[in-house]
């Protein structure tokens, strides 16, 4: 049976012998079955381990660790639903995960573990596409390689990622990762590992690697971009159609980088920006300070070691892009104002918009998320803003039907695609489809309408977005004016500096040009 096969696979003894050949890998069948139960959804069994709860102290931890945490991300639901059926509390922690699923622990992670394990489950996640090529082009039988079992196939990524994209000392790599398999899945998966590595490294050795050439027509540059720079063949596409090819792939290589955070004095609890930075030089995190926003400074690397000091549990700050920070300049709010947040959770505006109120006017959280709205009630108190904050749990469309209320600034942070926040969010591009697009437009379409009637006459309407994308930004906007004669567009160069300012008055934040989220904002005034 195919999928039999594909479980028992072992590298051929020829070729653990002589490590790496540039031939075709050959498959042989395993008649053992395997060492160590695993789980494997394709066979939809589990067989708990009379190994669990036993120490392994020859695996490296965060391999293990970034194993698993790459299986539970791409298989989500049906990961949960397993650590559920077999015992609440197995799961609660990221060992017990490796325990239920490799079938032993390894010694808990420090905090060297703890980078890699993010370097390498984002990188991995960002080059799948690509990572999978160069795999299946080294398997040279496709079959084989959609056949693969998910924990063999997330040590390869994560064997090819440390070899191609960091760079990493290469039969260490090579080494580890055989190891990994052996303990984890069997020693033929080892021998497997080990064959398709070493032939990856004299590739690489030999500036040999299988990579496409960029030629053709449109559709075929695109799948091929699409592959060297780990994007769906849509985005590439769409990106070219509205910004060529060249600007489409500096858009691509950002979204491959490591992002940079941002962190946000927390001035509603009296926490100065020279307060932070001066937690932050305690720390020994370097920062910088931002070119744009008062409260903000920017950190590359550090943001573990910020969290584990507690700031953030303490409300003495919060994590938040500059990009989400201007968005709140261009609503420019004001003492005493009544500011509607008509998609607030989880409320990384709400809060700063508090903020800036000084104790006198209200900002009334509206969010069809319970969940999530308990959220930015629970901050609001830690961030001691409560008390300019109301939460209201409604849909905004029957909400702006049933009630009266009016506000001076109405701000419609708007669900949508996400495009521009791609290097954060490493797996947010595997999961969005260009069928989203149409759905989010009619939806950012009725909740403009549904937050339009909210604006007291003569008050401001900020419609805002994290997508880079025309259709979520400017012709939702376009398309709104035509609908709503009484608005009228408010350029924000007044609230924005001006090189993030479009030509059309519009707010927006390119994470090419400035190095931060892609983020887009409007601001229109009705009529008195
Ligand atoms: C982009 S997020 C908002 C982010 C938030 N403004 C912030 O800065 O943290 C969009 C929010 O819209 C909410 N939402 C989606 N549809 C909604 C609806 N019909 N009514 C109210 N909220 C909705 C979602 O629950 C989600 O929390």
């Amino acid at each position: 049976m195919a999928l039999v096969l594909s479980l028992r696979v072992s590298f051929s003894a020829a070729e653990t012998r002589h490590k790496a050949s540039t031939k075709p890998l050959k498959f042989a069948k395993r008649t053992r079955e395997p060492k160590t139960p695993i789980y494997n959804p394709r066979k939809g069994s589990h067989k708990p381990s009379s190994k669990t709860q036993k120490l392994n102290s020859e695996v490296s931890p965060h391999r293990a660790v970034s194993a698993v945490r790459l299986m539970r991300i791409e298989l989500g639901g049906a990961f949960a639903d397993l650590l559920n059926e077999k015992g609440k509390g197995s799961g609660d922690n990221e060992m017990g995960y490796v325990e239920r699923t490799l079938g032993f622990r390894t010694r808990e992670l420090d905090d060297r573990d703890l980078r890699l394990v993010t370097d390498i489950v984002g990188g991995t996640i960002r080059w799948r596409r690509f990572l999978d090529y160069l795999i299946c082009s080294i398997c040279h039988d496709e079959s084989t390689f959609r056949r693969m079992e998910p924990l063999l196939l997330q040590i390869l990524r994560i064997g090819f990622y440390e070899i191609v994209k960091l760079d990493m000392p290469q039969y260490a790599v090579v080494d580890e990762n055989v190891r990994l398999a052996k303990v984890a899945l069997r020693p033929g998966a080892g021998n497997l590992v080990n064959g398709i590595l070493r032939k990856l490294v004299l590739l690489k050795e030999n500036n040999s690697l299988p990579l496409p050439k960029v030629e053709g027509d449109e559709r075929a540059q695109a799948r091929t971009l699409a592959i060297l720079y780990s994007h769906p063949v849509w985005m590439v596409r769409r990106w070219t159609k509205y910004v060529g090819q060249e600007e489409a792939i500096r858009l691509m290589t950002w979204n491959n980088s490591d992002p940079s955070f941002s962190l946000r004095a927390n001035s509603g609890k009296g926490v100065s920006r020279a307060d932070l930075v001066m937690q932050l030089n305690l720390l020994k995190v370097p920062h910088e300070l931002s070119l744009h926003l008062d409260d903000f400074v920017r950190i590359k690397t550090g943001l573990q070691v910020v969290i584990t000091a507690g700031l953030l549990k303490d409300g003495l700050c919060s994590v938040q892009d500059e990009s989400a920070g201007m968005v709140v300049s261009v609503v420019d709010p004001q003492p005493g104002e009544r500011i509607i947040d008509c998609c607030a959770a989880p409320g990384g505006k709400t809060l700063y918009m508090a903020s800036q109120l000084s104790g006198q006017g209200m900002v009334s959280a509206i969010d069809l998320n319970e969940g999530r709205l308990r959220i930015v009630k629970e901050t609001a108190k830690l961030h001691q803003v409560d008390s300019v904050i109301t939460t209201i749990h409604a849909d905004l469309r029957t909400f702006a039907e049933k009630n009266p209320v009016k506000g001076d600034k109405v701000l419609l942070d708007a669900p949508c695609s996400g495009l521009g926040v791609l290097s954060k969010r490493a797996d947010l591009r595997w999961n969005r489809k260009l069928e989203d697009i149409e759905q989010l437009k009619n939806l950012q379409d009725e909740l403009f309408n549904a937050a339009s009637v909210l604006v007291k006459p003569g008050g401001v309407l900020i419609y805002s977005t994290c997508s880079i994308d025309p259709e979520e930004n400017e012709e939702r906007v376009a398309a709104f004016l035509l609908r709503h004669p009484e608005f009228s567009m408010d350029p924000v160069d007044r609230y924005v500096p001006p090189d993030f300012v479009t030509e059309r008055g519009f707010y927006l934040s390119d994470p090419v040009k400035h190095s931060l989220d892609g983020a887009f904002a409007a601001r229109l005034v009705r009529d008195l």
